[in-house]
């Protein structure tokens, strides 16, 4: 899967307006792909005019499942998030059951990526709906890095404190411990600086937020994590 190979992503939120210009900078940022998703208010309908407008550019297109609403054809990944600290029991397996007795017959697994997240951000989205246990210290986030890397096997470690900065030593913790996971930071990076930091760290590095609040900083953000790679 070419993914192994991504520095820089976008997420986007199917819930959040963009303009027609300001997608156009962000898919022709020099980013290595977008990835489509959010927590909360994703809909069939709000997934597939997303996707439908990114196809106009040439870039590589995941969607991150978070309901089975949201499930749309086309997209050419499929990443499915397992919460590893996530408390409500919902949201630690049972959404992946149904979701498999609705769609296994037809998933392509070549297409799938496991995503094993470490939810850090106590208040964010994610946090409260996934219930996370969100005080981790760097042995125990060394912990949860061997759980998704060295005992499920995981293609992707993913480190998400969704809406603030976090912490570049606990990124840091995981780079020492993981061997094959492809480690993912996102959460707050605002500025080329954050970016870097975190691109010292994480294989990839994934700017939300920071496309709908200050375009220009975030485009500086593809600069900076390749110049850091
Ligand atoms: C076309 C086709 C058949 C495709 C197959 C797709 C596929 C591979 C399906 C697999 C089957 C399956 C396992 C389905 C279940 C999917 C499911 C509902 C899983 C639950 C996932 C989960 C634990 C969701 C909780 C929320 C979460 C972890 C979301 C991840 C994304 C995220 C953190 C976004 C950031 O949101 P945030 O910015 O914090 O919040 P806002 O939206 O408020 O901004
Ligand atoms: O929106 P931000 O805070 O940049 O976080 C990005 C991503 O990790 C959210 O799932
Ligand atoms: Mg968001």
């Amino acid at each position: 899967m070419e993914m192994h190979t991504w520095k820089h992503v976008f997420k986007l939120d199917p819930d959040k307006e963009i303009s027609d210009d300001a997608l156009e900078l962000v898919c022709e940022s020099g980013t290595d792909a977008i990835i489509v998703g959010g927590t909360t208010n994703v809909t069939f309908d709000n997934t597939i005019d997303l996707l439908s407008r990114i196809r106009r550019y040439a870039l590589p297109c995941a969607l991150e499942v978070s309901n089975m609403e949201g499930i749309v054809p086309g997209f050419d990944f499929y990443f499915v998030p397992l919460v590893l600290n996530a408390q409500n029991p919902d949201l630690i397996l049972g959404a992946h059951v149904e979701g498999l007795k609705e769609h296994g017959p037809f998933i392509k697994w070549e297409e799938v990526a496991v995503e094993g997240y470490v939810v850090c951000n106590p208040d964010s989205t994610v946090a409260q709906l996934t219930e996370s246990r969100t005080e981790i210290d760097e042995d125990t986030m060394k912990a949860y890095a061997r759980l998704a890397d060295q005992m499920l096997r995981l293609p992707v470690l993913y480190i998400e404190y969704s809406g603030t900065y976090g912490n570049p030593d606990m990124v840091k913790a995981a780079r020492k411990v993981v061997q094959n996971s492809q480690i993912f930071y996102g959460g707050g990076i605002r500025t080329p600086e954050q970016a870097q930091e975190m691109a010292q760290w994480a294989d990839t590095v994934v700017v939300g937020n920071a496309v709908y609040e200050n375009i220009e900083h975030a485009l500086a953000t593809v600069e900076a994590v390749k110049r850091q790679k």
